[in-house]
């Protein structure tokens, strides 16, 4: 069982793992990760394929590990040239592991995946762990945006409560887990608004603001995002994974 925090979330997800401060130290590159080329001082993946995501999470990681040469340490899946994973998990935590697994095996790296969406009260959850692809095309946000507000259509703004949810994890290359969430609480808009963000961000209108995610500024968005908050909860771990066993620089070596 990996560590969590979010007694909301009850499928437990399947891969074992110790915790990650019983790792001892940073790992050698994987021999069998051999079709994938590591840039030297890469030390973290993220393990996403979506732009919008990845920008925040290296945004956060800069927050979060202000010592960290982000350019340098922190590489993408896409980058590595690392395949979509199938989403097989039937909950974000499951879905979170099984991207951060898949990218720390075929890297030899630490990886960060995040499995997040759109859950919608009188949807009872919906479109949920299918956010990416409610539309029926992965990643088609302006279809999945528009076939909500459609499904949606005639549901006053009093019914009309949902949230983002965010799973975040750290897989080492070992196996190690963390596993962290985050909650943003809104309400639906009737039509988008703004043009910040990605995906759904137009039609939540966090509580408490009178604004879309869209027409946050991104620091404020990531502040009080599910990401945010659940990348806040992982921050501890990164950073103790992270300066453990660091590779001294050689002598003349930028790093
Ligand atoms: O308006 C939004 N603001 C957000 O902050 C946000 N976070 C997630 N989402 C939605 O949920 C899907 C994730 O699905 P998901 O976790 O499977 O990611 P993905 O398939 O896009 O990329 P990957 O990380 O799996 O490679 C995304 O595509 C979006 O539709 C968001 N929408
Ligand atoms: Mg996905």
């Amino acid at each position: 069982m990996p560590e969590q925090h979010d007694p909301s979330q009850a499928a437990a997800p399947t891969a074992p793992g110790a915790a990650v401060e019983s790792a001892p130290e940073d790992p050698e590159p994987d021999p069998d990760a051999s079709a994938v080329s590591i840039p030297s001082g890469a030390r973290l993946v993220l393990a996403t394929h979506n732009a919008g995501k990845l920008a925040e999470l290296r945004a956060m990681i800069a927050a979060e590990l202000p010592g960290l040469d982000v350019e340098r340490a922190v590489v993408d899946a896409g980058s590595l040239g690392l395949p979509d994973v199938r989403e097989t998990g039937t909950t974000f935590q499951a879905n979170a592991l099984l991207k951060a697994h898949a990218a720390a095996e075929a890297s030899g790296l630490p990886a960060v995946a995040d499995d997040s969406g759109l859950a919608v009260d009188v949807l009872h959850g919906a479109p949920g762990i299918f956010s990416a692809r409610w539309a029926g095309r992965h990643g088609d946000d302006t279809a999945n945006l528009e076939l909500l507000l459609a499904q949606l259509g005639d549901i006053p703004d009093e019914h009309r409560a949902a949230g983002f949810v965010c799973a975040a994890a750290l897989v080492t290359p070992e196996g190690a887990e963390h596993l962290e969430f985050g909650h943003l609480r809104g309400t639906l808009l009737q039509e988008p608004v703004g043009d910040g963000g990605f995906g759904y961000d137009p039609v939540l209108r966090p509580d408490g603001l009178d604004v879309s995610c869209a027409q946050l500024d991104p620091e404020h968005k990531n502040r009080i995002s599910h990401r945010g908050q659940a990348m806040a909860a992982l921050a501890p771990h990164l950073v103790a994974l992270l300066s453990q066993g660091a590779p001294a620089a050689e002598p003349g070596e930028e790093r």
